[in-house]
């Protein structure tokens, strides 16, 4: 018999070390015989990594960002997340809707109302209840200062036109996934990512377990490389 499939993503400011711990997870998953779709937004299919290049390198307003934001979301929905669940994968997620929340809504000050709206249009897919939308099972969500953020992507990459904001943008960033989480406390699991890397490994794959997804084994013997 197929296993259910498992939505997670994973959310944080940037630098807050979503990429570094998402590997690994995929790979614990997997050492359990388990199927992983790892993917990430903006992006995951060719016309949404279209869309990805455009958002993070264009100037452009809140609206258009925010549209090009969820048609890039909706494609990526159809094409690849709900055909992973129906096939009982373990789908990994760097990055939903809780960023556009917390980027577009939190950094921008776009309209909340608005980008709840556009999560209802864009989320609602068939062969779940008419009331329900395609949320992430769980959130992983990397909580960390802006100035730590900031001080572990110095120099470390070319920034992109998000990348490039200041540091008090990320604190409206970080207030918005704070709200997220205050509105959703079942599906976030909190991160303390000031701790080092085993430590946040070490969370995260006790979130796991605690949801009855990973084996205690495979997480101990695990970790970021
Ligand atoms: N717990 C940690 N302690 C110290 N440094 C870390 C930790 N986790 C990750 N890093 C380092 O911080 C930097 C940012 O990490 P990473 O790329 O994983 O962040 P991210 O959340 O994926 O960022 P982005 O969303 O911008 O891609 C990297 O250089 C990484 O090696
Ligand atoms: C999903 C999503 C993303 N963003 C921003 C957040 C990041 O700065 C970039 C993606 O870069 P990453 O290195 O892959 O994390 O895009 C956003 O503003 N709104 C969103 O909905």
């Amino acid at each position: 018999m197929i296993k259910p499939g498992i939505f997670i993503s994973f959310e944080g400011i940037d630098g807050a070390g979503k990429s570094t711990h998402i590997e690994a997870l995929a790979a614990a998953f997997r050492a359990q015989g388990r199927a992983v779709t790892l993917t990430r937004e903006p992006g995951g299919t060719p016309l949404a990594e279209k869309l990805r290049a455009m958002v993070l390198n264009d100037p452009m307003d809140a609206l258009t960002e925010a549209l090009l934001i969820f048609a890039a979301r909706r494609d990526h929905l159809v094409q690849v997340i709900e055909p992973a669940l129906a096939r009982g994968d373990v789908v990994l997620c760097d990055r939903f809707t809780d960023a556009t929340f917390a980027y577009q809504g939190g950094g921008r000050g776009f309209d909340l109302g608005m980008l709840s709206v556009l999560e209802q249009w864009v989320q609602s897919v068939q062969g779940l209840p008419a009331d329900m939308i395609r949320q992430p099972d769980m959130t992983v969500w990397f909580d960390l200062a802006p100035e730590i953020a900031a001080q572990r992507l110095s120099g470390a990459r070319v920034p992109d036109k998000f990348e490039a904001q200041p540091v008090e943008f990320f604190r409206r960033v970080a207030q918005g996934y704070a709200q997220r989480a205050a509105q959703s406390p079942q599906r976030f699991a909190r991160i303390d990512a000031a701790r080092d890397r085993h430590q946040v490994w070490q969370q995260i794959t006790s979130a796991m377990v605690r949801r009855g997804w990973l084996a205690i084994m495979v997480a101990a013997n695990g970790g970021p490389k």
